[in-house]
Parts: C-alpha cells; sequence; structure tokens
C-alpha cells in the first residue's frame, strides 16, 4: 500500500509519564502491513496510552511515533487510519444512520453509508437515536466509524467491552473480514481468548513495557504452557529420579508427590512436550496414565507478568 518502509507503524523508543507513572516506558514496535495484533496487558499497562501516542492524540515525551512513514496527523489526514476508542462521546442529538452518513462524507475515501451499516451490523438501528442505545450498540457504531471509509489500519481500544457473546462473535467476523480485506488491525484487549483465536500476534504490555512479542502459540511456548502428568507405580521399576525428571527437554517445572501406597505422581510444565515425553520413554521410565494439557495463554499470561515483576523487584533490590 505504498508505505515507502513497508511499515505501518513504529514506536522508536517511546515513553511517557504522567508525573510519576510511566504509562509507556521505552517502547519499540514496528507493525507491518496486513497483520493483526492484540496488544494485551492488565489494567493500567499502558494500552490505552500506546494507541493514543500512535494516533497522535498525546505527544511522546521522548522517542517517536511514526504512521505510514510520516506522523500520525499526516496519515490520520490522508484517511489512512480509523479508530475506534473507549472513551469520547458520540453525538446525542442525531440517528445513528446520520451518524454513519455523515463519517463517510467526511473519510478521504469514504464508503456508501448502507454498506457500512451493514458491515458493524447495525442496519436494524439505523433509525434509533444514537443517545439511547446500549452499550454493545453504541460499541457497534463506535466500529461503524472506525470503518466507514477504506483505512489502511484500523485502531481499536477494546472493542467489545460491553457486547454479550453472540455480538461479540458477529463483531469478530466483520474485524476479519477487514483483516482478509488487506487492512492491518491493531486491538487492546483484556480477554485473552481475543488475543488467541484473531491475532497473528500478540503483544503484551506490563507496566508500560512491552514483555513479549510473538504467535500465541510462541507466548505460551514461551511461558512453559504445557503440563504433562503422569504416574510411576513402584511395580514397574525404576522410581522418580527428580534429576533426570528436570533434565527433559522443555521441562521448566517440576512437582513430585508420593501417595501412601508408593505410587508417584508427577507433573511438569514444558514448553516442548512431545520431546519430553519421548525423552520419558527413552529414559525407560513407563508413565502410566499419561496426559498433556495446555495451560492456555491465561495461564501463559500470568507466568509472563509474574516473571517480570519478579525481575524487577529483584533488580530493586540489588540497588
Ligand atoms: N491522563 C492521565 N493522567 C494521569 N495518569 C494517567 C492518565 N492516563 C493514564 N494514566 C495512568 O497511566 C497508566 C497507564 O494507563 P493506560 O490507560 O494507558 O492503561 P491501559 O492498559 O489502557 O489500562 P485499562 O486496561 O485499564 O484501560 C495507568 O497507571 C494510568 O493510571
Amino acid at each position: 500500500m505504498g508505505t515507502g518502509t513497508g511499515e505501518v507503524a513504529a514506536f522508536r523508543n517511546v515513553s511517557k509519564s504522567y508525573g510519576r507513572v510511566k504509562a509507556v516506558n521505552g517502547l519499540d514496535l514496528v507493525l507491518r502491513p496486513g497483520e493483526t495484533v492484540a496488544l494485551l496487558g492488565p489494567n493500567g499497562a499502558g494500552k490505552s496510552s500506546s494507541l493514543d501516542l500512535l494516533l497522535g492524540l498525546r505527544e511522546p515525551d521522548s522517542g517517536t511515533v511514526e504512521l505510514f512513514g510520516g506522523t500520525p496527523r499526516e496519515a490520520i489526514t490522508a484517511g489512512r487510519v480509523g479508530a475506534m476508542l473507549q472513551s469520547g462521546g458520540l453525538m446525542s442529538d442525531v440517528k445513528v444512520r446520520e451518524l454513519v452518513t455523515l463519517a463517510c462524507k467526511v473519510h478521504p475515501k469514504g464508503h456508501a453509508p448502507e454498506e457500512v451499516l451493514t458491515t458493524a451490523g447495525i442496519t436494524e438501528i439505523a433509525d434509533r437515536r444514537v443517545d439511547k442505545l446500549s452499550g454493545g450498540q453504541e460499541q457497534r457504531v463506535r466500529f461503524a466509524l472506525a470503518v466507514a471509509g477504506a483505512n489502511d489500519l484500523i485502531v481499536l481500544d477494546e472493542p467489545t467491552t460491553g457486547m454479550d457473546v453472540s455480538v461479540r462473535r458477529q463483531f469478530w467476523a466483520a474485524m476479519r473480514a477487514q483483516a482478509d480485506a488487506g487492512r492491518t488491525v491493531l486491538f487492546a484487549t483484556h480477554y485473552l481468548e481475543e488475543a488467541d483465536s484473531i491475532a497473528d500476534r500478540v503483544l503484551v504490555l506490563h507496566k508500560g513495557r512491552l514483555i513479549a512479542d510473538g504467535s500465541s502459540a510462541e507466548i505460551k511456548a514461551r511461558a512453559g504452557a504445557r503440563r504433562i502428568g503422569f504416574e510411576l507405580h513402584p511395580s514397574d521399576g525404576r522410581a522418580p529420579d527428580e534429576a533426570l525428571l528436570r533434565s527433559l527437554p522443555g521441562t521448566v517445572g517440576l512437582d513430585v508427590s508420593t501417595r501412601t501406597d508408593g505410587v508417584h505422581t508427577v507433573r511438569i510444565r514444558s514448553t516442548d512436550a512431545d520431546a519430553g515425553v519421548a525423552a520419558l520413554y527413552k529414559a525407560g521410565l513407563y508413565p502410566r496414565g499419561l496426559e498433556v494439557t495446555s495451560l492456555g495463554l491465561e495461564q501463559a499470561f500470568l507466568t509472563i507478568t509474574g516473571e517480570q515483576d519478579r525481575t524487577e523487584s529483584e533488580e530493586e533490590s540489588a540497588r
């Protein structure tokens, strides 16, 4: 899409503080054309602040933010960016259709209003007044405004807040259609399952820092997001050798307990369950009731943010 640099957006060592709070802390990040990217993080991680900086709504204290090789303002004026933010009131005295029509008109590459109403799934509420909508309906109107024109980048800040499950599903189908049309999509979310199922890249922000960047599979693997569980029975020979179990490929955690009947229950946290299980058999162990379960992105996320907290407190105490 002719960005010149092949970069949709770039943060280069960007920081932003509010008083003593470092909302964004040395953020380096490049978004490439066609990516669907989830920005994941707990409350106060700096997601909204990062999106505000990206859209030029706030200026960084240091570092630079580029959109399509220029300033955010230039990209927005050229109609290359559509955004759906958390806050900011919608005009009140108008009907949904009027608001959407206006958004289409002012966009340099605006779509036909009826098409936008359909895309956002709000044809049925087009004649309602904007200030009489439910939270979920209001979110869909915001989405319509974000896709009123042919944008190259769509930025959404916690877009599904207030939507019920079925509306949420419809919403993501509409969003996926945008991504399939070649648009770059960046969305902030608290919902790990959204990041897992929709994004092809997941960024984890924690206390203003980017602490993980990869596919959801990579992030799960990094946190040791598989659990291998089995029993070792005394009658089968070899007793559990903790050193051996710890040395299995991919092992990041080990828990062995022994029941009164002498059966050992083993639980291993692993980044590579396939290799771990193969090595178990190779070592001559006879695991009974073998189970491999996925801990999911939620667990990975907690592990990664927890690791970060530990590292920080170690750094603090070393000072
Ligand atoms: N205008 C502001 N004035 C002072 N502090 C602010 C302001 N905006 C954000 N902060 C603080 O900066 C930090 C990051 O906030 P931000 O809203 O970017 O996080 P977030 O990840 O979007 O959180 P949430 O999921 O709750 O929306 C928080 O500690 C927040 O309290």
